[in-house]
């Protein structure tokens, strides 16, 4: 069977941590990261706000995102292989897909492709800190958090709601460990389930 799993949520939620996590523990597990689909930074506008949008839908290219994932649908294996995934004798007919990143369930081609969908919060305060230590291909200029990135967040999730896309929201203060054993666990029992 074919598994898409989302880790989405907001940003610094822990998403690439336990994503990082997940993918050691699953059989035939491959991952894609919508980081890696920001568009180059002269390509990113600045808003209303003076800040260049980053935390906009637009600001990442979404079509080649979903031709990612269109292709490890149709060859898990091949898309395995090209990606040093070592593919399991005795798992070979489960297939996983981990799809990772803060705008996952606004992209309405992918919404309905995910198996699981779980989203990340953690409250304002340990955003914002958790933030600031971190530091991106382009530095956070000051003021991007409170100007730019919560309110973009707050939008995003408004809309997710009112669309009534269905995530399992994780509580991302609880510690790396019982974040890592729940959702592993679900993803088990969903493929014992299945077999
Ligand atoms: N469960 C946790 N408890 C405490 N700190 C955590 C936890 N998970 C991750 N962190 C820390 O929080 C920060 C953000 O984690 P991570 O990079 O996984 O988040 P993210 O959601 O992928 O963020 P980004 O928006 O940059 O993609 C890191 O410093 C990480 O070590
Ligand atoms: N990866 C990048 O190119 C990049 C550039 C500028 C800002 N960001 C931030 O990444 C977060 C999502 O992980 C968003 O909150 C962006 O602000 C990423
Ligand atoms: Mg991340």
């Amino acid at each position: 069977m074919k598994v898409i799993v989302g880790i989405g949520g907001m940003t610094n939620g822990g998403k690439t941590t336990l994503t990082s996590s997940l993918l050691k523990s699953l059989p035939n597990c491959c991952v894609i990261h919508q980081d890696d689909f920001f568009k180059p930074q002269d390509q990113i506008a600045v808003g209303e706000d003076g800040f260049k949008q980053w935390d906009a839908l637009e600001a990442l290219d979404m079509e080649a995102m979903l031709s990612t994932v269109q292709a490890w649908a149709r060859s898990p294996r091949k898309f395995a292989r090209a990606h040093g995934v070592s593919v399991h004798p005795d798992a070979s007919d489960t297939h996983i897909l981990i799809l990772e990143g803060f705008l996952l369930y606004s992209y309405k081609p992918l919404v309905d492709l995910y198996t699981l969908r779980y989203f990340l919060t953690v409250p304002y305060e340990e955003c914002k800190q958790r933030r600031s230590t971190r530091s991106y291909m382009v530095p956070d200029p000051p003021g991007l958090f409170d100007g730019h990135v919560w309110p973009m967040y707050q939008k995003y999730r408004r809309e997710m709601e009112a669309d009534g896309v269905e995530v399992v929201y994780l509580d991302g203060m609880k510690s790396r460990e019982e974040l890592f054993h729940q959702v592993l666990e679900d993803i088990q029992n969903l493929l014992l389930n299945h077999s």
